[in-house]
């Protein structure tokens, strides 16, 4: 695979997915990978039909080694979610019904999920429909709704997403705060972090930073609540620039103001007026030399031109590893989400288009995504308030990358303790012993529809729950 290849990606605007090819791509030609990506959505349901059809070996040992039930991704569609940007609750019903008749399909209410619909022809296009274009809908699956459901975001959050591009969740949280409080996107990647500003822009996210950094080591405090947050992506090293840049600006202004200085000495002189500094030391009380003082303040601070408005501190930017540890409790995050790159075999379309490149599930290079995923995990923790939770979430079934994950954590960090994400403490998937529930019945539950993790308090959604697939767990910073 060459670099150009690597370097390709492929937004998907109807669901909010982004496609990349990785170097854990194996031998697969340009050209395979570009029918790949350009697959109109209908021939995904053939492929998916094929793939079951096949049961390539790998899949079967991939599901045994990672104890994945069989069935886990028995589905007989892709499914298609939207979410309506104004909650649904309040919404009325004839704009619903414009909805769906701009969409050309009906809309079945998400009851676990506020705000979500199920298209129920799911080979409709979102993007092409005027609700869309004019802002009011956006593709989502529903997992990855659970998964903001799980980091429950408040008005008045200062809210931390490592790994954000390309942002669905960002426009999600900054849609349940109201407006109010402050959001911090933080990912490494500069095209997805480009496409991400798009969409925010689009949504007219407000109160939003966006940081082009590695989420390993991104230690910026929590916004003050009076700064100005502009849609900028900020960069490490931009930013380090500027400050150097402004640092000199600030040499400078200064040398120049010592110029004026002498220059204003030397007119005091020949005006016969004392020196500031001399009047001020000297322990003359003289009342003369007291008005000409205050004159001397007056031109002073006259001749300062106002400073032009930064539009955000740039102290706050410094790069420094153990900057975190200078935060005072006030200045960390109150909710962290940390949706850390993955293997991505959770997800059906992932699934698929890796098949038809023949790509094995989970490559030997995917191993090492697990210490990747281990420092995102602890900065996100590092970063989070005393009392503030943070949701790690993955598009993978792999226990290394999840539940391992997890508990590593918690075994280095005595102040981690794994919560529950959702108000269901039993998963209404596996009761009564898989009782099969349909889809209807579960969109139509009130209760998220979760089949239980590997340890207590984490979850998996399996394609078979009816969403695409996700791991989710939600873990609080207590006071030791
Ligand atoms: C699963 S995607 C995130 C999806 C996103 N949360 C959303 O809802 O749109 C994982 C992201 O992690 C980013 N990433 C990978 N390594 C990273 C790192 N070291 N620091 C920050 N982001 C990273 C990738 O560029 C990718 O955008």
């Amino acid at each position: 695979m060459n670099a150009e290849i690597e370097e390709s990606i492929e937004y998907d605007e109807d669901d909010g997915e982004i496609t990349t090819t990785t170097s854990g791509a194996t031998k697969t030609t340009d050209k395979t990978w570009i029918e790949n990506i350009e697959k109109k959505r209908e021939d995904q349901q053939d492929l998916l039909n094929d793939f079951y059809a096949k049961k390539p070996q790998y899949f079967i040992d991939f599901l045994k080694s990672n104890n994945i039930p069989l069935d886990s991704y028995n589905i007989k569609d892709l499914p298609r979610f939207i979410r309506l940007k104004s909650l649904s609750d309040s919404l009325n019903q004839s704009l619903l019904a414009e909805i769906e008749n701009q969409l050309k399909t009906k809309l079945v209410k998400i009851h676990w999920l506020p705000g979500f619909y199920k298209l129920q022809d799911s080979s409709v296009s979102i993007s092409s429909s005027k609700a869309y274009k004019d802002g009011l809908i956006y593709g989502m699956d529903a997992s990855s709704g659970a998964a903001i459901l799980a980091l429950d975001p408040k008005p008045g959050d200062n809210i931390l997403d490592i790994c954000c591009a390309p942002g669905t969740k960002l426009c999600m949280i900054s849609d349940l705060m109201n407006g109010q409080g402050s959001l911090t996107g933080v990912d490494i990647s500069r095209p997805r972090l480009g496409i991400c500003k798009t969409l925010l822009n689009k949504y007219k996210i407000p109160n939003i930073r966006l940081f082009l950094c590695d989420g390993t080591a991104f230690n910026i405090k929590a916004p003050n609540p009076n700064d100005s947050i502009p849609l900028e992506i900020l960069e490490k090293g931009k930013e380090l620039k500027r400050i150097k840049l402004d640092k000199k600006c600030k040499e400078k202004k200064e040398q120049q103001e010592l110029n004026d200085e002498d220059n204003e000495n030397e007119k005091d002189k020949e005006n016969n007026i004392k020196p500031l500094e001399t009047s001020t030391t000297n322990n003359n009380n003289n009342n003369n030399t007291d008005i000409i003082d205050l004159k001397r303040k007056q031109q002073h601070y006259k001749s300062k031109k106002p400073l032009k408005k930064r539009l955000i501190d740039l102290e706050d930017l410094f790069y420094c590893k153990t900057f975190y540890m200078r935060h005072s409790n006030s200045q960390l995050y109150d909710k962290v989400i940390v949706d850390a790159e993955c293997s991505l075999d959770a997800s059906v379309r992932h699934l698929i288009n890796y098949s038809k490149m023949g790509r094995h599930m989970v490559p030997e290079e995917f191993k090492k995504l697990t210490d990747l995923q281990k420092l995102l995990i602890q900065n996100g923790f590092n970063l989070l308030k005393e009392g503030g939770h943070i949701v790690y979430s993955t598009c993978s079934f792999c226990k290394e990358q999840n539940e391992d994950v997890v508990q590593w954590l918690l075994d280095n960090n005595p102040n981690a303790k794994l919560i529950p994400s959702f108000n269901n403490t039993t998963s209404i998937v596996e009761q009564d012993n898989n009782m099969s529930l349909s889809m209807d019945q579960l969109y139509n539950s009130e209760t998220v529809p979760f089949s239980t993790g590997f340890i207590e308090n984490t979850y998996r959604f399996y394609p078979k729950n009816g969403t695409s697939g996700m791991f989710i767990s939600k873990i609080q910073k207590i006071k030791l």
